[in-house]
């Protein structure tokens, strides 16, 4: 039996093993050239498929899953922007919790709204604090969410504010410079969230070279996101696949 999804995340870490996921964004998928990007993630042993935007102008998210699941096993995580984008075809959710900011919108509000279907829905629900770091320029996210991210040279906020979000019970801390980011997040900054908590860890936002996804596992990310690089350059999926499963063979 596959096991959940945390429990896969909390098997990685407990064993130091890498996970690579893609962020799919549904608005920029062109379904016709789509089966070429997931025959590649097949291939390649992608770990997982993240799947979400800030905003959601396309309605395919349902032709989005149904393609993955034709032509890949890689599990389907939603990573939202709102409680208006759940799908139930996915795997599981992140729920997450934005604990960088202050906004109780995004810290508790969408979350009980989208409760009710969720629990219907049969996802395997991910509880998860989510923290948008400064990446050098606003991104959609903490413009959506109207909050200010934490800066980027402040390495102990980010290490409190995961520590509080394990200390409510949130079982995975996301670090997310957001999509597109300027600077992926500082190898000081994981390092110190990653010495404050025992949850996995999973990194994004910015991360557009393989030397940058290494830079972020050597510093304590357990997953590492990649969207808009592979959006730019598709030649990117292999290179990080290659560096995580490197560094597998390397240290696990
Ligand atoms: C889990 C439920 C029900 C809701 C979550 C609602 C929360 C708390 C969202 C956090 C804030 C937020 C708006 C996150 C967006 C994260 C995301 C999917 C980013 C992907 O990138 P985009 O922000 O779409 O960037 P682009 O502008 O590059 O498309
Ligand atoms: O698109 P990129 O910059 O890779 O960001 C991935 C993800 O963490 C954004 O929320
Ligand atoms: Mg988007």
């Amino acid at each position: 039996m596959i096991k959940p999804i945390l429990k896969q995340f909390e098997t990685l870490r407990e064993q130091g093993r890498k996970a690579f996921a893609v962020l799919i964004d549904p608005d920029d998928v062109r379904l016709d050239e789509f089966p070429l990007l997931l025959q590649r993630a097949e291939k390649e042993q992608v770990d997982y498929f993240f799947i979400g935007g800030s905003l959601i102008t396309q309605f395919h998210m349902g032709d989005i899953i149904a393609l993955i699941r034709q032509h890949t096993r890689i599990p389907v995580v939603l990573f939202l922007g709102s409680n208006m984008h759940v799908h139930p075809a996915a795997d599981a959710v992140l729920f997450l919790s934005l604990i960088s900011g202050r906004n109780p919108e995004y810290l508790i509000g969408q979350q009980v709204v989208a409760a009710p279907m969720l629990k219907k829905s049969g996802l395997e629900v991910l509880p998860t604090g989510y923290l948008l770091i400064d990446a050098g320029r606003q991104t959609t996210a903490s413009y959506i969410s109207n909050t200010t991210p934490i800066p980027n040279d402040k390495p102990a906020v980010a290490a409190c504010t995961a520590m509080a979000g394990e200390m409510l019970g949130l079982r995975l801390t996301y670090l997310d410079a957001g999509s597109g980011a300027l600077k992926a997040i500082t190898p000081e900054m994981i390092a110190a969230v990653r010495q404050s908590v025992e949850t996995p860890i999973i990194v994004g936002g910015g991360i557009d070279s393989a030397q940058k996804a290494r830079t972020a596992l050597e510093a304590g990310a357990d997953v590492v996101v990649v969207g808009n690089g592979i959006e730019r350059n598709p030649d990117l999926l292999p290179e990080i696949a290659a560096t995580v499963r490197h560094y597998n063979a390397q240290y696990a």
